[in-house]
């Protein structure tokens, strides 16, 4: 049961250290309308002066039962236990605290996490779908309680619950800086007889994250010519590498057997994402290798788009992730 705030009349020089109940707003015509106390103010003696100003003589305050918090202290301690690192809490507005991302990143949001917490009456705890790429000042979450007044104790167990799940509720991974090689296949490529539009897409899906492309290799449609451009990435150190080009059902498409044909060990070709279907995840030890069919090279979101930021912020893909894609992932066919 949500317990009702009761608000008591009192003479203003007897309101000190009690709380107003909502926002009192002065206006000077001409000069400023405003809001000169917010709801949740605690009235002290310098505010006595500017409260008779305003013709108030008397005002409410807030009863608060024994064991109750304000809506305000209890959104700022719901956000502190929900949220980890690459987050900054805003002051409460009209009761609600907003999470916002320090810096660019991944955010991260445990769903079950939130949809547990929301089981608590009278919480709501709002959050961004996980895994998206998050600029800085962008809000990931908000909460506020539904009451003006909640028992602390209903605070307290979202705390308890909220510490039950390992690590944070919320927070932005921030990118690594990483050195990606890049092969681009393709005998038309190759041979220049059309001009490379993957280098200049993929350049700028990999820069934006704060990573860099150290070198793009091209390779004809040979299997043995691509495996090596491959291997020579890997001896060369590079966190990641990148294969264009190549990756559906023609002859021609020599790309998910080079990158096998290196010993990587694949995690999935093939993605129920559309577009970028077509997509193989490998790893050589912890290095990553991916294959990228023909729609990352024009297409905005892709399968690679999903993936890509995962794999910057630390990730290791597997193949559930690959597989999870189907739902919510018809974009564009
Ligand atoms: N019968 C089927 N047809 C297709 C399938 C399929 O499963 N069954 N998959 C489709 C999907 S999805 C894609 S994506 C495309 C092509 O995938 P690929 O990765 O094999 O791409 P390519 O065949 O190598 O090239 C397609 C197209 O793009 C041009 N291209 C390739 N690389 C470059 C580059 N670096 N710069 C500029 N242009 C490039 C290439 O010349 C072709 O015109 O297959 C579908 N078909
Ligand atoms: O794999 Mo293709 O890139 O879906 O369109």
């Amino acid at each position: 049961m949500v317990e009702k705030p009761k608000l008591k009349e009192v003479p203003v020089r007897e309101a000190i250290g009690m709380m107003l109940p909502h926002d009192m707003t002065q206006i000077l015509p001409g000069e400023f309308k405003g809001r000169l106390f917010k709801k949740g103010h605690v009235v002290t003696e310098a505010d006595i002066e500017p409260l008779l100003s305003i013709g108030k003589e008397h005002i409410y305050v807030l009863e608060m039962p024994e064991g109750f918090i304000h809506e305000e202290e209890a959104g700022l301690r719901i956000a502190r236990a929900v949220s980890g690192g690459g987050l900054v809490l805003t002051e409460p507005y009209e009761g609600k605290v907003s999470m916002k991302a320090k810096h660019l990143g991944l955010a991260k949001v445990h769903e079950e996490a939130v949809h547990e917490l929301n089981e608590l009456e009278g919480i709501a705890f709002s959050t961004i779908y996980g895994d998206q790429v998050v600029q800085p000042g962008q809000t990931v979450a908000a909460t506020r309680i539904i009451p003006l007044i909640m028992e602390e104790a209903r605070i307290e167990r979202l705390e308890e619950l909220a510490r039950q799940f390992s690590g944070p509720i919320v927070e932005v991974k921030p990118f690594l800086k990483k050195r990606v090689g890049l092969v681009t296949t393709g005998g038309e490529v190759f041979s220049g007889r059309i001009s490379d539009k993957f280098g200049p897409a993929i350049r700028s899906k990999v820069e934006a994250l704060g990573s860099v492309v150290v070198e793009q290799r091209f390779a004809p449609d040979d299997k043995e010519l691509i495996e090596q451009e491959i291997i020579r990435f890997l001896d060369e150190g590079v966190d990641l590498i990148l294969v264009t080009g190549g990756m559906s059902v023609d002859p021609d498409d020599r790309t998910p057997g080079a990158i096998a044909g290196t010993g990587a060990k694949v995690v999935r070709y093939g993605t129920p994402m559309l577009p970028g279907s077509m997509l193989m995840v490998a790893y050589k030890g912890d290095i990553p290798i991916l294959g990228l069919p023909g729609a990352v090279m024009h297409e905005p979101f892709t399968s690679f788009d999903v993936f890509l930021p995962r794999i910057l912020a630390g990730e290791k893909i597997a193949e559930q992730d690959m597989t999870r894609l189907g739902y919510g992932g018809l974009r564009k066919c």
